[in-house]
C-alpha cells in the first residue's frame, strides 16, 4: 500500500507545537509537504524567528514520526524562520503625534516668574513664593532657569553638585520644603554662562525632564529676564499654566514688562498677574516712607493690560539680607509685614487653584 500525503499530515498532527500547545498542523507550521512516487517525504516547518530555538526538538520529532511510517522512503524536513513581510508603507498623509506643549509627568502645574528687565527682584519673588507655598503645605519645585544669572542656590542656601546615581537622571536639591534645581549647580560659581540658543534649550529640557522632581503640586520656574530662547522653549515644550511678571514701578522696567506680557500673550501662556517689587521704601530707622523707583506704576499698567496686580512688595533691607543670607524672608522672618506680602500671593494662588 502506497503512502499518501494525507497519511503524512495525519501523523504530523501528533507532533506538538511548544508555543501554541496545539499540534504543528493546527498551528499552521507545516508548509510545502510533498510525497514523491518513490515515497520520499519533504516538508518545511516554518517558525517565528524570535522563537526559532524552541523548535529544534519539533523538527527532530516530526522527522522521527514520519520516518516511523510504514513504506516511507527518505524524509527531509527543513526548519525555516521567516519573518512576516512588513506591510507596505502607508503613503496616505498621516496625522502626526502632537508636538506642542506637554505636561511633565508628576507635575500638576507650572507657574513661570518672569520680568522684562534684569535686577527687578524676580528671583527674590520666585524664592519667596516657592517657600511660602511650601509653608502652606504645597508640594513645590523651583526650577532656576535664569541661565545667565542663576541665583536660587544662594537664595535657598543650597550648594554642592546634584547627584546622578544612574548617569541619566539628576536628583534635585531640597531646602525649606522646596525641591529645587538650578543650572547654577552644574557650573562653577564664578563661571560665566555663555550659551547659544540650542544649548539653552537643551539645558532647560534636561532640567524639566531629567530631574527627578517627584510628585509636585506646582513647579515654579524662575526665568531669565527678557523675551528670549528660554521663555520660548518653556512655553513651547511644557504646558505652562500661567506667568507672573515682576517689575519695579520705573518706566524703563515697565516698558520691558509690557514686552514680556506681549510675548506670553503670543505664546498663549495665561498671565496670572503682575507684582510691583521695590514698591516703597520704609526707612528701618525712622519709618519714613519714600518711593525710590516711583510707586503705583505697575498697578496702573496692570489695569491698562487688564491683568491682576498680585502684590506690592516694599524695598526693604531685610528682604535683601534674607535673600543674600540663604533663607528667604518668608522663612527667616515669616511674621514680618515684608514676608506677609509674599505669603498673601501664595495663599491667593492656592485659592485660585493655580498652585
Ligand atoms: N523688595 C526688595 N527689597 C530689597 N532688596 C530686594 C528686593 N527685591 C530684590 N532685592 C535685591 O535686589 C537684588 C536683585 O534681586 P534679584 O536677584 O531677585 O533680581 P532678578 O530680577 O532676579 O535679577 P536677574 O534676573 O538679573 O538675576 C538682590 O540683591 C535682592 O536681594
Amino acid at each position: 500500500m502506497s503512502l499518501t500525503r494525507d497519511d503524512v499530515l495525519t501523523v504530523l498532527k501528533t507532533v506538538t507545537d511548544p508555543v501554541t500547545e496545539t499540534d504543528i498542523m493546527a498551528a499552521g507550521l507545516v508548509k510545502a509537504l510533498t510525497v514523491s512516487d518513490t515515497q520520499d517525504v519533504r516538508f518545511v516547518i516554518e517558525v517565528p524567528p524570535s522563537q526559532a530555538q524552541l523548535y529544534a526538538d519539533v523538527q527532530t520529532a516530526a522527522e522521527a514520526a514520519v520516518k516511523a511510517m510504514a513504506g516511507v522512503g527518505t524524509v527531509s524536513v527543513v526548519l525555516t524562520a521567516h519573518s512576516t513581510p512588513a506591510a507596505p508603507p502607508d503613503l496616505k498623509p498621516q496625522k502626526s503625534a502632537p508636538t506642542g506643549p506637554q505636561k511633565i509627568p508628576g507635575i500638576d502645574r507650572i507657574v513661570a516668574i518672569a520680568s522684562g528687565k534684569g535686577g527687578v527682584g524676580k528671583s527674590t519673588v520666585a524664592a519667596n513664593i516657592a517657600c511660602a507655598l511650601a509653608a502652606e503645605g504645597r508640594r513645590v519645585g523651583l526650577l532656576d532657569a535664569d541661565v545667565y544669572g542663576p541665583s536660587q542656590p544662594r537664595m535657598l542656601g543650597v550648594s554642592g553638585r546634584p547627584a546622578s546615581p544612574d548617569g541619566k537622571t539628576i536628583l534635585p536639591m531640597r531646602n525649606f520644603g522646596v525641591t529645587m534645581m538650578s543650572i547654577g549647580l552644574m557650573t562653577n560659581d564664578d563661571q560665566a554662562v555663555v550659551w547659544r540658543g540650542p544649548m539653552l534649550m537643551g539645558a532647560l529640557q534636561q532640567m524639566m525632564n531629567q530631574v527627578q522632581w517627584g510628585a509636585l503640586d506646582v513647579l515654579i520656574v524662575d526665568l531669565p529676564p527678557g523675551t528670549g530662547d528660554v521663555q520660548m522653549t518653556l512655553a513651547q515644550k511644557a504646558q505652562v499654566d500661567g506667568a507672573i511678571v515682576v517689575s519695579t514701578p520705573q518706566d524703563v522696567a515697565l516698558m520691558d514688562a509690557r514686552k514680556g506680557i506681549d510675548m506670553f500673550n503670543q505664546l498663549g501662556t495665561p498671565i496670572l498677574g503682575m507684582i510691583e517689587n521695590m514698591s516703597t521704601h520704609i526707612c528701618s530707622k525712622c519709618g519714613h516712607e519714600e518711593h525710590v523707583f516711583g510707586h503705583g506704576g505697575v498697578a496702573s499698567e496692570a489695569a491698562k493690560l487688564n491683568v491682576p496686580l498680585l502684590a506690592e512688595i516694599p524695598l526693604h533691607l531685610d528682604i535683601r539680607m534674607a535673600a543674600d543670607g540663604g533663607a528667604p524672608i518668608v522663612v527667616s522672618k515669616p511674621d514680618s509685614p515684608q514676608a506677609e506680602a509674599f505669603r498673601a500671593v501664595a495663599r491667593a494662588l492656592i485659592a485660585d487653584g493655580k498652585a
